[in-house]
């Protein structure tokens, strides 16, 4: 694929790290090309290497669906995910900094619903990121999951032959919860595309072992759809919290430790739905442009 020219950002939020490519004014990659450019430009070693690729796009919803602007997020293997809540913050900053829209809260545009994001900024830059992810399920038909329950709540799924405890919850994408003892101990290489792809999930899902700490505070590991081991996963975070808060074991304000830094996450409740916010921070590492 021919990039020379193309401008981009390279950013993150605590170690999940995205190419940002700001199509705000025009479209910069054809639309029948944002998987197989995300492939390449995620490469590590090849290309700029990256967890995934983040477009800043025009809204393109109407009425309720409308948001001030559009993400949209590709995995490093291509596929198009519906949310991503370390991505949604690098975007965020981008577009405050960047002066694409200089409001303190701004409504985004994703496939998994608009999302409110609050930003706190010091002398005209964004620092701190407050965003409300929605309401989630837990219906395994929503969640996509091919199961005989109707929500599946620290049940046994037999992966590889082994027996194991999940709960199942989607904010806009699909996560699956283990709690355990240590999670030092997991073999995320074997368990992570294990479950990811088990035949269970349909549209696959992200998978998350959670060790926790007490009732305000977990620590967390990650296995990514189409991304494999990242240092962290926002949605992953929520989804924990909610899962946790569903299963009566931890509070509605939940510290999460992830690899690669800490989330806050606040869990709500609304149409007898649990919802939350999750707070943390974003990085623009450099700017670069494709020779
Ligand atoms: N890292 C993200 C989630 C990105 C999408 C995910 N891999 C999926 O396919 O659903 C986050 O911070 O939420």
């Amino acid at each position: 694929m021919n990039l020379e020219g193309l401008k981009f950002s390279k950013m993150h939020g605590l170690g999940n790290d995205y190419v940002v490519i700001d199509e705000s004014k025009e479209e910069l990659i054809a639309e029948n090309e944002k998987t197989d450019f995300s492939i390449e430009v995620c490469t590590k070693g090849f290309s700029i290497g990256a967890d995934g690729v983040i477009f800043i796009t025009p809204s393109s919803g109407e009425g309720e669906e409308k948001g001030d602007i559009r993400f949209r997020i590709f995995n490093a293997d291509g596929s198009e995910a519906e949310m991503c809540g370390n991505g949604i913050r690098c975007f965020s900053k981008f577009i405050y900094d960047y002066n694409i829209i200089k409001k303190d809260i701004i409504k985004v545009e994703t496939l998994g619903g608009i999302k409110t994001v609050e930003i706190t900024a010091e002398n005209g830059l964004s620092k701190l990121f407050r965003v409300d992810m929605g309401l989630s399920t837990f219906k395994t038909k929503n969640i996509p999951m091919i199961a005989e329950v109707d929500e599946f709540l620290e049940k046994d799924l037999i992966v590889n032959g082994e027996a194991i405890a999940m709960t199942t919850v989607n904010v806009g994408n699909p996560h699956a919860v283990i709690f355990t003892e240590n999670t030092e101990d997991i073999d995320l290489d074997n368990y992570g595309p294990a479950i990811e792809n088990h035949e269970a999930f349909p549209e696959r899902i992200n998978v998350h072992f959670v060790e926790i700490i007490s009732k305000n505070e977990i620590v967390m590991l990650t296995w990514e759809r189409g991304a494999g081991y990242t240092h962290a996963c926002g949605t992953g975070a929520t989804s924990c919290v909610l899962a946790g808060n569903k299963l009566g074991v931890l509070d509605n304000k939940v510290l999460v430790h992830l690899p690669g830094g800490d989330l806050e996450i606040e869990v709500y409740e609304k149409e007898n739905e649990l919802g939350a916010f999750m707070k943390g921070d974003a990085k623009l590492v450099f700017n670069g442009e494709m020779i």
